[in-house]
């Protein structure tokens, strides 16, 4: 994946940029006590950092992984007719996998988005359902595919553990949330957001959100990506920066079922992606979201004692049970509405109330 970063104009030097933190997976994977404690620190100050993924031989494996996702979507988007892609259309709330072509969402300002995507549902790729039918550019691709959920999921799980730790709980909680061989919402969604025509008014490609699951691991090579700064300003133009794409990282971020699990202590922030900044904007930008999210039947509510010296609302009275899985639909539900409104820590209580 690397090189395909010399195919690309620069990343210009003269836009608001995020400072993340850049952390060793290899570090970490040696149980690092500082690397880790920066991680924990990220959680909680935005939910959002860069992971260098080389010189371990499961991150080595992960950018390979990468780097034949990216052309797999390339191909795919070069290569498909846009009318067979559309027998596979997604259609939220019933369908959240399959294709979405170019603006068929609306952007903050009202406008149709220019980016368009294919979301592949993890429980089909390893086989935890029975299959269902995709283009055959896909369909070839499965074997690499369920290499790509396996090694990225187990890559989460390792970061997990590192929160297990800071938050108190007992070794495998947020694991065991998350397992891989039961059913949830996790997907593989490869996104295109194609140059705009010279001279047209400048159209984002994915309006301001936060992921839904519990962690996200997101491949970018062309800038665009904004997230915004402080994690609870408003989200206007003026507080969104752009997050600089490094070779040999993936971007990690929390999805919101962290904010209730943790009693509000972790992050999950808001982020969009524009048009690329500079000379970017002038190529095809490909990103890859592996939104890892929680089995259907996990519960959402508060994890007894986590973070109690850290801060965290430890009270659980009165707050009510729910499953990932309804509260997806909740979730999904509201966005289709248009409602956009951060999720709350007492969310749990608000949705069921
Ligand atoms: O394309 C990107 O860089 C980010 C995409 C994203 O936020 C998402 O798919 O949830
Ligand atoms: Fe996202």
């Amino acid at each position: 994946m690397g090189s395909n970063f010399n195919n690309v104009p620069p990343f210009p030097s003269d836009v608001p940029t995020i400072d993340l933190r850049c952390l060793s997976y290899n570090k970490l994977l040696a149980e690092d006590v500082a690397e880790s404690e920066q991680l924990f620190k990220s959680c909680k100050e935005n939910g959002f950092f860069l992971l260098n993924l080389q010189g371990s031989n499961e991150g080595d494996e992960m950018l390979e992984l990468a780097k034949f996702a990216f052309q797999l979507s390339e191909d795919l988007s070069m290569k498909s007719d846009k009318e067979e892609l559309e027998k596979y259309a997604w259609k939220p709330p019933g369908s959240i996998f399959g294709y979405k072509g170019l603006g068929k969402t609306k952007t903050e300002d009202g406008k149709p988005d220019n980016a368009e995507f294919y979301a592949m549902a993890q429980d089909d790729m390893i086989g935890n359902v029975a299959p269902s039918a995709h283009p055959p550019i896909i369909e070839q691709a499965r074997p690499k595919i369920k290499e790509y959920c396996t090694r990225a999921h187990s890559i989460l799980m390792h970061l997990m553990s590192h929160l297990d730790k800071h938050l108190g709980l007992e070794a495998g909680t947020l694991a065991s949330l998350n397992p891989i061989d039961q059913p949830s919402g996790t997907s593989l969604r490869m996104l295109h957001a194609p140059p705009l025509p010279a001279g047209s008014a400048a159209r984002g490609s994915v309006f301001g959100h936060t992921d839904f699951g519990s962690m996200t691991l997101l491949f970018n090579i062309v800038g665009g990506l904004q997230v915004l700064v402080p994690p609870d300003a408003e989200p206007i133009d003026a507080n969104y920066r752009y997050v600089k794409p490094q070779p040999g990282c993936a971007i990690i971020n929390l999805g919101d079922a962290m904010i209730p699990w943790s009693g509000g202590l972790l992050k999950s922030n808001m982020h969009r992606v524009v048009v690329p900044p500079g000379e970017q904007k002038t190529i095809d930008r490909y990103s890859l979201a592996y939104p890892m999210r929680p089995a259907a039947n996990a519960s959402m509510r508060r994890l007894a004692k986590v973070g109690a010296n850290e801060g965290a609302e430890t009270e659980m009275n009165g707050e009510k049970d729910i499953c990932a899985k309804d509260w997806e639909k909740l979730r999904v539900a509201r966005l289709v509405g248009g409602n956009l409104k951060r999720v709350a820590v007492m969310e749990v209580k608000e949705v069921e109330a």
